[in-house]
């Protein structure tokens, strides 16, 4: 437990490792509070039971002539009513104690929700290849949640009400320390033993809860997200059926895990009743009279009515403890390792001007895990105002090559160079800043058009007038304004589903216009069009060609034809380089794909 708690504590950030150090002087002085309140309440019904105490007992025999009190009836009730007060005293703190580590555990949960968002996000694109969505969400989401209840909230009351429990043991340890001790270890002796029986099958639970979680997120993820063919295929059930066992397994789980840090409580009180009556019988057994056998009596009560409350507090805390061990290790293993999230410089960094050209040398490129290199020795030159395009066969490596151009994947060889200046983590960001970039399948939010064109940009700062400009060359322009019921202000719905396929497509060219990129790099982009539509987009495009650069990856051959260069890539290297009626004339290769 101990090692659970070290392990959580180096896991939050430094703000709430200071906010915890605060809290727990509250929770010391809540402990304190409620003992002292209790212990008061038991020198009053000694005084009651047996008001010869006040002469008998030195501490109320110095507090009464101390005080001038004449007469037994208004001291009892000045006892009384300070008794209550402590009492009172002890319930706000508590209270305030009670929602300030709430507080303290949900506020840290959602800080660990913020950090792991952000770790991910801060990730290189590699990272996201290999890992899958439905896991990164269900961590940000469900594990943080997790980890509060089932981690931080338990730790934070185990502190608390072992301190209750140590304080309240010594109170009874000094009234009568036989009964102390009896009741001491039988409670904690039980509580022992169910823990230690229990152990492993909670911590057993928390791992597969983890596997259950793991399965319904997949599962849900990939009948939302798959929804058309799911449904056209008549699926539906299948993913139903991957769901139903996962989902009821985690139920499942957290029932018997909250069950048995629970039910200790009812078999001990009921042991605690048995023993009462026993201990009332053994009392008066050893010859002692009623009221001699009250004041023990009375440290059993309380401890009936404090010691065990607060030692089931500390059992269920341990139990949870025990459940939450395998999500803590997961996050923790996610931190160790993630790259720690290096923030981005808020200043506005310049893009780069490239004036020359743009070099690749010996670029190769393996993806994490896969034996054979994705690329391998691609040395080319792109002077800066021309336009190229990427050809080759499927899986040739084009996608690989222009994600490494864009900086994305970071080459496992050789370099990119810039004018001369070859592209690391000191002017990554410069250089994207440069580009702008039309994926095959394009990325829609679900708010306006214009937002999605000015993807990013806060909406009271877009630059309508850049919007229809780019939309215009997007060839957009026209449809948004016909067709859309509130035009640029017409939300697309969720990934745009509202749109086709070549609308689609076409605001994602507008939206790589919006940033007015020195180098424009479209993948496919344009597959999605019907021909004249696309003649028209890449006319737009081509009409860009002296002032920008242009990086185009396309498998109609047509498309490509107006570039200056077509760079043509097979098995991952490149094989021939030339003007369209060049290669014509000099490639079979080219020819046959001709
Ligand atoms: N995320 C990945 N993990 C592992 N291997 C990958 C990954 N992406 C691509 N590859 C492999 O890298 C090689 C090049 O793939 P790439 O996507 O760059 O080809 P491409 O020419 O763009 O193909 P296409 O025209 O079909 O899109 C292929 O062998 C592919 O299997």
């Amino acid at each position: 437990m101990w090692n659970t708690l070290v392990r959580t504590v180096a896991l939050l950030a430094p703000k709430d490792r200071r906010r915890g150090a605060h809290l727990l002087v509250l929770v010391v002085l809540m402990a304190m509070s409620e003992t002292f309140g209790i212990a008061m309440l038991l020198p009053f019904f000694m005084v009651l039971s047996r008001p010869q105490m006040i002469e008998i007992q030195p501490a109320i025999s110095a507090i009464y002539h101390g005080l001038g009190f004449t007469d037994h009836h208004s001291f009892l009730l000045v006892f009384g009513l300070v008794a209550f007060a402590v009492v009172v005293l002890a319930a706000v703190i508590r209270i305030a104690t009670t929602f300030m580590m709430n507080l303290f555990a949900q506020k840290s949960g959602h800080r660990m929700a913020e950090r792991l968002l952000e770790t991910y996000l801060r990730q290189p694109y590699v990272f996201f290849l290999q890992r899958h969505s439905s896991e990164l969400t269900k961590k940000i989401t469900a594990d943080s949640q997790m980890l509060v209840s089932y981690v931080v909230q338990p730790g934070m009351y185990v502190i608390a009400y072992t301190l209750v429990v140590i304080t309240m043991t010594g109170v009874m340890l000094a009234l009568d320390p036989f009964v102390a001790l009896s009741v001491g270890g039988v409670i904690g002796g039980m509580y022992v033993l169910i823990f230690r029986a229990s152990k492993r099958m909670l911590a057993r639970i928390g791992q597969e809860l983890d596997v259950a979680n793991n399965q319904r997120f997949s599962s849900i993820e990939v009948a939302i997200g798959g929804i058309k063919d799911i449904k056209l295929m008549g699926r539906e059930d299948v993913y139903l059926d991957q769901f139903r066992p996962a989902s009821l397994r985690a139920a499942r789980h957290q029932a018997i895990s909250a069950a048995l840090a629970e039910s200790p409580r009812y078999l001990i009180e009921a042991v605690a009743i048995g023993g009462a009556l026993t201990l009332a019988l053994l009392l008066l057994a050893t010859g002692r009279g009623t009221a001699l056998v009250l004041p023990g009596l009375s440290v059993y009560a309380l401890a009936g009515y404090k010691l065990i409350p607060s030692a089931q507090r500390v059992f269920s805390g341990l139990s949870n403890l025990q459940v939450g061990d395998s999500v803590l290790n997961a996050i923790r293993d996610d931190f160790a390792q993630t790259v720690p999230p290096q923030p981005r410089s808020t200043t506005l960094v310049e893009a780069m001007q490239p004036a020359r050209e743009i070099v690749l040398r010996d670029v190769g490129f393996s993806y994490p895990n896969m034996r054979k290199t994705a690329i391998e020795g691609i040395t080319l030159s792109i002077g800066v105002g021309t336009s190229v395009g990427l050809i080759g066969g499927t899986g040739a490596g084009k996608t690989t090559l222009v994600d490494i151009i864009l900086g994305l994947l970071r080459p496992s060889e050789g370099a990119i160079i810039v004018d001369g200046v070859p592209i690391d983590e000191s002017n990554l960001q410069s250089w994207q800043q440069a580009l702008g970039y039309v994926p095959q399948s394009i990325f829609l939010a679900d708010t306006t058009v214009a937002e999605n064109i000015a993807l990013g940009v806060r909406k009271d700062s877009i630059d309508m007038a850049k919007v229809e400009e780019c939309a215009r060359m997007a060839q957009i322009h026209d449809f948004v304004l016909s067709d859309m019921s509130d035009a640029y202000e017409t939300r697309v719905g969720e990934r745009g589903v509202r749109l086709s396929g070549g609308q689609r497509q076409r605001i994602g060219i507008a939206r790589a216009l919006y940033r007015d990129p020195s180098v424009l790099v479209l993948d496919e982009a344009t597959s999605a069009l019907d021909t004249l539509t696309e003649k028209a987009v890449m006319e737009s495009v081509q009409a860009l060609s002296h002032q920008k650069t242009i990086i185009m990856i396309a498998h109609r051959l047509t498309t490509v034809r107006p570039c200056d260069t077509i760079f043509m890539l097979d098995k991952g290297r490149l094989v021939e380089q030339g003007s369209y009626d060049e290669l014509l004339a000099t490639s079979r290769k080219f020819k046959a794909m001709v």
